[in-house]
């Protein structure tokens, strides 16, 4: 599966859902997928004829969206093809009941009207299954509902022991039963993910429909086509269409339009032009929906209220596809709202009406809301949501707010630890680093948090400081003129709480000076005290912006004279990687993501000697390494936080708190985290590192999940160890990484890793290999042909030697560990393994070797508790003893 993942569509991981949908439909069982829009439904369907070389047939309702569809499978080396109305090639029907096409669309008219003999000599060619895509159109519940849809059932028994595999973005419980009755699903395997779309901002604003408005309208589309982005404005009238269709063109965009008024053949044209880049903005009624499947909409503007959520969910969704940060804008006014009538016509009875009303209603709530817009969508989808989304117009109105709570226990703290004695500025010179003879003398300098808060300047702390005078967290007094700050009784219960870790963030509205501190140099970094790092790294400087602009372009030509859209080609986030990576070779460029093998044999020749060409035009450097966020903290930022055991935010830093309190706490998922308050998200993998160092900390984590989250089985865990003892060392992770299947990821090995550190590795994969049972990764997976990764075998089986704890081929042995994590090995000889550990014994022992790990010191005092050990450790640690590097602990 991950071979036909990488080498047709160019991903190396699968995204939440889609193993295990693939898996079931392989095993022959009917699936009801409902899941968001954009997030990699077709793959469930395309990739099984793929792996069993038999075809998929998709039932899908409209043919523009087909096309496409087709288009983008040949560009990626998929053999597609659809049948229905539009298809001039006489051929293909006869060709696809030979089998001949992987995947084969079709309209469920045409589904409905073959002959079953077409259908008996597919089945004898192959089949893998049926899918119905969009299949809420079968419901009377739904909003888009088909008559056609309903007779698909009848496909049923031309199609015996065929998975039939209902897809959807969007269907409440009924809905989906209707689909389950009406398909004749058995015992379906049921898969609903979240509704949320994480990296599409929304927001609404009320209009008038005025000249001055639709200007500004304008301006703002202008801007996004200024920067090669494209723009889909949904009106709701024929009329309002044409008029801001021409007040663009007025204003010099390109622009296409699009409604039901025009002839299919200017239709089609409009359509094409869109997707090929022609044009970046498309201006069309809904009748634009669901035929649109271009991935990188930047910006999706409803110029009027909708006629129901669903439909804005679904139009807003073709927004943003491709996982990048996109915009959804709702403009109404309140004269939508009275078209509730208009839409009720359509309806046959009562209970459509009731439905029509019911959703239009909501469509109307969701315009004059007032708190956070993605909640409420959630919430309409019956989904859980409990926490404000921090990426919509209602939750990011106020700019200035901001979480200070780390800033402010640090202020707090050191107010506090200096007795309250002083005024701020002493205080805040120890915050900074301070050895003036008045912070020696009093030992200030060696307060935990002494130097903590270098990246502001005193300006600003001085401005935190009266902000939390101004909030009751200080009290100020006054004696002989003198004025003392001293931390106040709600000041000493948020510390206890923050203390915690249960602490509540402390929003507070930055003040102006604060703000004009931090954007003109006052502070170091804007994104607060330990800024992150990888998000720096994400930013394009300006040169690389430069690069990428290019390379699109390089792109948009490639696909002019091929006669495809650009995206067919590849993605812009694999065009970003370019941008970023400048990968000089062949195998640099196959190694990042979204290339995929015909993307290699038709274009990697012309964009590695573009990439190498202007990248040396822009005195870039070539082939800057992707290289993962490394496992452990900075060993410099180490060395300047402390470590109290009970002071988690203050060794952790905000960003990994926040991110390991919301996959542990709220179960958000890592792409979620991703997006979480961030107008620029962080990778999904800066999120588990995170979440890692937190559990690294001592944060609880329920390993299970992240393992099944991170893909990492036991199996993979005996890999992972196997390739460790070969390689000899855990310090790089590159090489372990090497010597493992593709498909085993770095998330997968810093996850082991963390697991082995914390000494976890018996409870979370059970006793994976020394039960009897070796394991062993098959040569032909590093060499990436489709294997499922890992096998396990009967140590005993075939080599002998494995049990002998043979480590130079991949077979291990059952009576003897593999780790060799441990440089202790090498000092085996010389463990008392009955010394008492003490803080003067263990820093003994660290200060001897050049880098131990816990598994190390523990060894050595095998007459101490392992929590002796740990405690010891920490200590050493918190008093600037030792620090941690890379799993191993090291002298300062
Ligand atoms: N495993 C993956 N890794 C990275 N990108 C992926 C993965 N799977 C799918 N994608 C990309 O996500 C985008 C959306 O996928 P897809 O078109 O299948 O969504 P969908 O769920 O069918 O959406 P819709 O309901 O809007 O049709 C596509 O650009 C696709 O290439």
């Amino acid at each position: 599966m991950e071979a036909a993942l990488k080498g047709y569509f160019g991903y190396s991981t699968f995204r939440p859902y889609q193993r295990e949908i693939i898996q079931k439909v392989l095993d022959g069982r009917d699936c009801l997928v409902v899941m968001a829009t954009g997030s990699g439904k077709s793959i469930c369907y395309q990739i099984p004829p793929l792996v069993t070389k038999k075809t998929a047939v998709v039932v899908s309702p409209l043919l523009s969206l087909m096309q496409d569809q087709v288009m983008s499978l040949k560009q990626k080396g998929v053999r597609s093809e659809y049948l229905g109305s539009t298809q001039t090639n006489s051929s293909v029907s006869s060709e696809a009941e030979k089998g001949m096409f992987d995947v084969l669309y079709m309209t469920p008219e045409k589904a409905i009207s073959l002959p079953p003999r077409f259908w008996s000599n597919l089945q004898a060619a192959g089949i893998c299954l049926l899918a119905v895509d969009e299949a809420h159109c079968i419901s009377e519940w739904g909003h888009d509902f088909r008559v056609e849809y309903k007779m698909l059932h009848s496909l049923r028994d031309l199609l015996a022991g065929i998975p039939f595999v209902a897809l959807t973005a969007t269907a409440t419980e009924r809905v989906r039963g209707d689909i389950s009755t009406s398909l004749v699903l058995h015992n379906p395997h049921v898969v609903v993910g979240s509704f949320d779309r994480y990296n599409l901002f929304y927001g609404v604003k009320s209009c008038n429909r005025s000249l001055p408005f639709i200007s500004e309208l304008v301006n703002d589309v202008s801007k996004k086509s200024a920067v090669g982005e494209s723009t889909i404005i949904y009106c709701t009238t024929i009329r309002d269409t044409e008029q801001v269709h021409e007040a663009l063109v007025t204003a010099g965009i390109k622009s296409g339009i699009y409604h039901g008024q025009m002839g299919s053949r200017a239709r089609g044209e409009s359509h094409r032009s869109f997707i090929r880049d022609e044009v970046l903005v498309m201006v069309a009624t809904i009748a634009f929906g669901m035929g649109i499947d271009k991935p990188d909409v930047r910006c999706v503007i409803h110029y009027g209220c909708p006629k129901s959520l669903e439909s804005y969910y679904q139009e807003s969704g073709r927004c943003g596809r491709d996982g990048l940060p996109s915009i959804c804008w709702l403009y109404y006014q309140r004269s939508d709202f009275r078209k509730a009538d208009f839409y009720c016509a359509d309806a046959k009875n009562g209970t459509q009406r009731k439905a029509i009303l019911d959703s239009f209603m909501a469509a109307q709530k969701y315009c004059l809301l007032a708190t956070c817009r993605r909640r409420f969508l959630l919430q309409y989808f019956g989904e859980e949501c409990n926490t404000d989304c921090g990426n919509c117009d209602n939750c990011t109105t106020v700019k200035n707010e901001r979480d200070l709570s780390k800033e402010s226990f640090l202020l707090l703290s050191c107010i506090k630890s200096c007795g309250g004695r002083w005024g701020l500025n002493l205080p805040i010179d120890v915050l900074r680093g301070s050895r003036a003879k008045k912070i020696v003398d009093n030992n200030y300098d060696k307060l935990q948090m002494h130097g903590r808060g270098k990246d502001y300047s005193p300006n600003w702390w001085k401005a935190l400081g009266g902000l939390l005078i101004a909030h009751d967290y200080l009290k100020e007094t006054v004696h002989d003129m003198f004025r003392f700050v001293s931390v106040s009784p709600k000041g000493v219960k948020f510390l206890s709480t923050a203390d915690k870790m249960d602490g509540r963030p402390l929003v507070l509205q930055l003040t102006a000076e604060m703000i004009d501190l931090e954007e003109h140099g006052g502070s170091q970094h804007k994104e607060g005290l330990n800024p992150v790092p990888t998000l720096e790294s994400e930013k394009f400087s300006e040169d690389e912006s430069k690069l990428y602009q290019m390379l699109l372009n390089v792109r948009m030509k490639l696909a002019q004279d091929i006669g495809t859209a650009p995206y067919a080609i590849c993605g812009d986030q694999t065009i970003r990687n370019f941008a970023k990576m400048r990968p000089s070779t062949g195998a640099r460029l196959a190694n990042i993501d979204g290339v995929n093998q015909h993307f290699i044999s038709r274009f990697s020749g012309i964009f590695i000697q573009n990439i190498t060409q202007l990248s040396k035009e822009l005195n870039l450097p070539l082939d800057n390494s992707p290289l993962p966020p490394p496992l452990t903290t900075n060993p410099e930022n180490i060395a300047g936080v402390p470590k109290p055991k009970n002071n988690l935010p203050g060794i952790l830093g905000d960003a990994k708190l926040t991110a390991w309190e919301l996959w542990q706490k709220q179960e958000f998922s890592f792409l979620k985290i991703a997006y979480f308050r961030r107008a620029v998200p962080i990778k999904e993998q800066t999120v588990i590192a995170y979440i890692l160092d937190a559990a690294r900390e001592g944060c609880e984590l329920d390993w299970s999940r992240f393992c099944r989250e991170v893909g990492l089985t036991p199996e993979i865990a005996s890999g992972i160890r196997l390739a460790i003892s070969k390689v000899g060392s855990c310090e790089k992770l590159k090489p372990i990484k090497e010597e493992l299947p593709e498909k085993v990821t770095y998330d997968m090995i810093k996850t082991f890793l963390t697991i082995e550190e914390r000494g976890l590795s018996e409870q979370v994969f059970g006793n994976h290999p020394a039960d009897g049972v070796a394991t062993r990764i098959s040569v032909s997976d590093r060499d990436g042909t489709p294997a499922d990764g890992v096998s396990v075998a009967d140590a005993g089986e075939a080599n002998p030697s494995a049990k002998r704890g043979q480590t130079d081929g991949m077979v291990v042995s059952a009576e003897e560990p593999a780790m060799k994590l441990q440089r202790i090995e090498e000092h085996g000889a010389e463990s008392t393994g009955t010394a008492a550990a003490t803080e003067e014994s263990v820093l003994d022992l660290v200060a001897s070797r050049n880098g131990v790990s816990l598994e190390d010191v523990a060894r050595h005092f095998k007459g101490s508790k392992r929590e002796s050990v740990v405690e010891i450790l920490e200590n050493l640690e918190s008093e600037f003893s030792i620090y941690k590097k890379n799993g191993s602990y090291m002298i300062m």
